[in-house]
C-alpha cells in the first residue's frame, strides 16, 4: 500500500467573516519534502499552518494530513507534529530546562533528549534561568527546539529565524534538513529568501490569500521572465561573428529566458564549441520580486 501523503490541502477558502484570507491554495508535502511559505504581511502564511493544525477550520475544501481531516478530534494524538507559533511565549517564570521537560513529558519524549537539545540550541548556561531573563533570540531558540522535541513527522514553523543569530538559523536549517532526511515533512512560513534558496526543496509564494507560483528554486525560474546570463572567456569576438548570439548579447553578457536556457548551452557547445563558461541563474530572492510587481494571479490553482 502507498503509504499516506503527510500534507494534502486541496483547494482551501479560508474566510475571517467577509475577508477571504486564503482563496483556492491546493499543495503537498510528502514525507522528506521541505517547502517554504513565502508572501509580504498578510499574504495568509500563517493561517495555511493553522489550518494544517486544525486550529481553525476553512470555509471550503479539504485538508489531509496522513490521509485523516485535520480537523479530526484525534488526529494530534496520532500524528507525530512539531509546530513552531509565529510569536512563541511559554510562562516566563518556568525556566528553559522546565520548559522542554514538561513537553517532552506531554509528547513522552525521554528526558536525555532534553539535555542534548538544551546543549545544541547553546541554551546550557541559562537553562536554570527563568524565562523572563531570557533575550528574544533564546527564546526563539527554545521554541524551535520544543518544536523539534519529538522527532515530528510533520514539522510546521511560522517564522522560525525571527531573532536568531545568523549562526542560529544556520543550525535550525541544519536540522531541518537531518529531519527531512528521516522523512519529516517540513513547512517553513518565513521571509528568509536566501536561506530558503539554499536549504529548502520548494516554495509556494503567496499574495492575498492566493498563490503566485510554486515549484523547486529552477522551477520557479524557469517559470520566470527573468534571465540567466551566461558568461565565457571569448564572448565578445564570438558575438562579432555570429548573428544568431548577436541577438542575446545585452549589456555585454548573454542573458536568455530560463526556459531557452538548454537550447542556448547546446548551441554554445555544438555550434560554437565553447564548454567552459558560467550560468548566472535569477536568484529567488528576484523572482520573488519580479513575482510581487507582475503577478501571475490568473495562474489556476494546482
Ligand atoms: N483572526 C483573524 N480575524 C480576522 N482576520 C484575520 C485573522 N487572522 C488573520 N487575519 C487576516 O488574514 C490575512 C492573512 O493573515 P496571516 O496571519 O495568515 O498572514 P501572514 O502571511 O502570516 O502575514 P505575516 O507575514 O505578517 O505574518 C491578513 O489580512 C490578516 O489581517
Amino acid at each position: 500500500m502507498l503509504s499516506e501523503v503527510p500534507i494534502k490541502l486541496t483547494d482551501i477558502v479560508l474566510k475571517y467573516d467577509d475577508f477571504t484570507a486564503l482563496d483556492g491554495v491546493s499543495f503537498e508535502v510528502e514525507a522528506g519534502q521541505t517547502m517554504a511559505l513565502l508572501g509580504h504581511n498578510g499574504a495568509g502564511k500563517s493561517s495555511i499552518i493553522k489550518v494544517i493544525l486544525g486550529l481553525i477550520a476553512p470555509s471550503s475544501g479539504s485538508v489531509k494530513i496522513m490521509g485523516k481531516s485535520a480537523q479530526s478530534s484525534h488526529l494530534q494524538h496520532k500524528v507525530n507534529l512539531g509546530y513552531l507559533p509565529e510569536d512563541v511565549s511559554f510562562y516566563d517564570k518556568l525556566t528553559g530546562r522546565e520548559v522542554l521537560n514538561y513537553f517532552a513529558a506531554l509528547k513522552r519524549v525521554r528526558p536525555t533528549r532534553v539535555a542534548d537539545l538544551i546543549d545544541e540550541f547553546g541554551l546550557g548556561y541559562a537553562q536554570d534561568r527563568q524565562l523572563k531573563t531570557y533575550s528574544k533570540g533564546m527564546k526563539q531558540r527554545l521554541g524551535v527546539a520544543q518544536a523539534i522535541l519529538s522527532e515530528p513527522g510533520i514539522l510546521l514553523l511560522d517564522e522560525p529565524t525571527v531573532g536568531l543569530d545568523p549562526q542560529a538559523s544556520q543550525f535550525l536549517y541544519g536540522k531541518i534538513n537531518q529531519l527531512k532526511n528521516s522523512g519529516c515533512a517540513v513547512v517553513v512560513s518565513t521571509h528568509e529568501l536566501p536561506l530558503v534558496e539554499s536549504h529548502m526543496d520548494s516554495a509556494l509564494i503567496m499574495s492575498k490569500g492566493r498563490r503566485l507560483a510554486q515549484g523547486t528554486s529552477s522551477e520557479l525560474s524557469a517559470g520566470s521572465s527573468l534571465k540567466a546570463k551566461i558568461d565565457f572567456g571569448e564572448l565578445t569576438s564570438l558575438v562579432e561573428r555570429d548573428h544568431y548570439l548577436r541577438r542575446f548579447f545585452i549589456d555585454g553578457r548573454l542573458q536568455v529566458e530560463s526556459g531557452q536556457k538548454q537550447h542556448m548551452i547546446k548551441y554554445l557547445v555544438s555550434q560554437c564549441q565553447i564548454f567552459d563558461f558560467t550560468i548566472d541563474e535569477p536568484k529567488l530572492e528576484d523572482i520573488y520580486h519580479d513575482l510581487m510587481v507582475h503577478p501571475l494571479l490568473d495562474q489556476p490553482a494546482q
